[in-house]
């Protein structure tokens, strides 16, 4: 059945974004902006002619609202979503809702950096008082897990890849063996935990990898599931228009 494809797509710009906040676990919903770049993503993947068997998402509403923009333009609204914390972003501890310039000015551009981007430096863990902990902690949409003795504080990119891919091994690997064409709509963190294991990247790589909002990006894979020569990520966009966004990204993390 190989070559299989799989698309993915980091959800269109929230007001968290808009406002450089660390979002982590809020549930902040797209912005006018972000709206606009899930309609984007949409057309572009109708304009190439993809339809999709399943689709996989995070619990969280800003992922939802990208999926649900994309489904709607593709006239496929009623294929199964499967939704799990597992796609979540990865948990920002303390820093959640910070604003980022002005952490970078605090601590310094290089400290953001290492709390952004490393693999396994985590952020501050976040503590009971923390203006965010009990709406995060409190919210029904975590009954069924993660459990309450584990429900992240923080997380590294490498503690967000410990809880994704096994749901990438378990749930979404067998749909794309089994020939489905398979969309998941999550988070730059999460995402970019899949990039590192598909590609295979060391730490120092995938550190430099910063994931644009509302572009969507394919993969072609042989049949263990490993990009095929030049099946390696493609973004669906005009490479200036990427480059200029994945840019943007990076320098959310900049002191002014
Ligand atoms: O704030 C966050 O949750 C993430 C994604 O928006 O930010 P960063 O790109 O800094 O990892």
């Amino acid at each position: 059945m190989a070559p299989y494809k799989v698309v993915m797509v980091r959800h269109g710009e929230s007001e968290w974004n808009q406002k450089n906040l660390f979002c982590g676990w809020v549930d902040a919903h797209l912005s006018d902006k972000g709206k606009e770049e899930a309609a984007k993503a949409g057309q572009a993947l109708k304009d190439s002619n993809h339809k999709f068997d399943i689709a996989f998402t995070s619990l969280l509403s800003r992922a939802h609202e990208t999926l649900s923009i994309i489904l709607k333009i593709l006239g496929q609204e009623t294929i199964p979503v499967e939704q799990t914390w597992r796609l979540n972003e990865r948990h920002y501890g303390a820093l959640t809702g910070l604003n980022k310039t002005e952490t970078a000015t605090k601590y310094g551009e290089e400290q953001v950096q290492i709390w952004r981007r490393s693999y396994d430096v985590p952020p501050p863990a976040m503590d009971d008082k923390h203006p965010y902990y009990q709406e995060i902690i409190d919210d029904p949409r975590y009954t069924n897990g993660p459990p309450r003795d584990h429900f992240p504080m923080f997380e590294s990119l490498k503690l967000t890849i410990e809880r994704t891919l096994p749901f990438w091994n378990e749930k979404i690997a067998p749909r794309i063996k089994e020939g489905k064409e398979v969309i998941i709509v999550a988070h730059g963190n999460s995402l970019r935990g899949i990039v590192k294991h598909l590609d295979r990247m060391d730490e120092e790589r995938i550190m430099g990898l910063n994931l644009p909002t509302g572009i969507p990006f394919v993969y072609i894979l042989d049949e263990r599931l490993r990009p095929c020569r030049d099946g390696s990520l493609k973004f669906l966009g005009d490479p200036e228009t990427v480059k200029k966004a994945v840019e943007e990204v990076a320098k959310q993390g900049k002191a002014k």
